[in-house]
């Protein structure tokens, strides 16, 4: 599976605490990031990360292309409720397209536990569901 890993600035310590935790889980898969968290995931764990550009920059529209081109399975992505970002349309784009396309989105650390720990059981069958129904 292609999984992206994004986090606002004051989510980072949050989001590399969390990889931390589940690097099993996630070491099995494919991971793509946003520059600045991807950089520090590499840094800071054992895990191989594809980096896109820094979310400002258009990384999080990088990644939101991936999912118009059916090609990522999940997002965790660790937003800041409270701080105003500069880029706040490309985050909403790429929150829409992951509801335009299924694309399982954990937007805290809760949701991406619960959704790590489905993938880690192969509950992911959202695709087979939809290729059922086309
Ligand atoms: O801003 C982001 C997501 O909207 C994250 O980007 P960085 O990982 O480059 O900080």
């Amino acid at each position: 599976m292609k999984l992206a890993l994004i986090a606002h600035d004051k989510k980072k310590d949050d989001l590399i605490q969390f990889v931390t935790a589940y690097q099993p889980i996630l070491a099995q898969h494919t991971l793509y990031a946003t520059g600045t968290t991807g950089q520090r995931i590499m840094d800071e764990t054992d895990l191989d990360v594809m980096r896109f550009r820094s979310g400002p920059l258009g990384g999080d529209q990088q990644i939101g292309a991936m999912i118009a081109q059916d090609e990522m399975d999940m997002i965790i992505f660790f937003r800041d409720p409270l701080t105003a970002q500069p880029h706040e349309p490309d985050v909403s784009a790429l929150m829409r397209l992951c509801d335009v396309y299924n694309v399982p989105l954990a937007t805290n650390m809760g949701t991406a536990e619960v959704l790590l720990k489905g993938l880690e059981e192969g509950f992911v069958n959202w695709r087979l569901i939809r290729e059922r129904r086309e």
